[in-house]
């Protein structure tokens, strides 16, 4: 089993890499989805606020893998010889997927500077969405502390996300392809 997750500073373009292995026909895992349901199931709005807090909290409690745990039962049920997990948050979680996976488990690192992302950030609206640089700022500073800078220089495979939609999208099929297909090169 191939388990392919993806890592990166906010709005760096892991969601989009997770549409396009859907639509390669991968079963994808949002652990961000984990953390929204808890926010909904506790009857709160989904903004970056309480999404934080009930991120923050479930680690408290939990431990800091406690959302990469939630997520390995969840890839085992789909059943899948490869499955994509986006939103890696921290090295813990790293540990945890290859605690659990061994080498099958692959992290794939994102990278965009923070003015790009910001630019995407302000096209992109989501309900959790800063709308300053600094919000940005802020929000890298919340995920630097969970170790995702850790999580980021223990990837196997860095992919840029400086350019087009295009260019992006053609650098996480040929990443992609290479774990799936009948002949997996790696
Ligand atoms: N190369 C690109 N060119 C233009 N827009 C892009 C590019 N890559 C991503 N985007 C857009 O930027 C926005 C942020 O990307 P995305 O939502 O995939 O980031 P993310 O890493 O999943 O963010 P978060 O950590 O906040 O969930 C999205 O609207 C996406 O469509």
């Amino acid at each position: 089993m191939k388990i392919i997750a993806f890592v990166g500073m906010p709005a760096s373009g892991k969601s989009e890499a997770a549409r396009i292995a859907a639509e390669m026909g991968i079963p994808v895992i949002n652990m961000g989805d984990v953390i929204r349901r808890e926010v909904l199931r506790r009857g709160l709005e989904p903004n970056d606020s309480n999404t934080g807090m009930v991120a923050t909290e479930l680690r408290k409690c939990e431990g800091m893998d406690a959302v990469a745990i939630r997520c390995v039962s969840q890839i085992r049920e789909k059943g899948s010889e490869l499955v994509v997990v986006d939103g890696v948050r921290g090295i813990a979680e790293v540990e945890c997927f290859r605690r659990e996976f061994g080498e099958g488990f692959v992290l794939i690192s994102i990278y965009a500077p923070i003015e790009i992302r910001f630019s995407r950030v302000q096209k992109r609206g989501r309900s959790d969405d800063m709308n300053s640089i600094e919000g940005l700022r802020r929000r890298d500073e919340r995920e630097l502390s969970w170790g995702m800078g850790e999580a980021i220089e223990a990837s196997n495979v860095q992919i840029e996300n400086n350019f087009t939609l295009e260019t992006f999208k053609k650098d996480v099929v040929d990443v992609l392809s290479n774990y799936s297909g009948e002949n997996p090169a790696q």
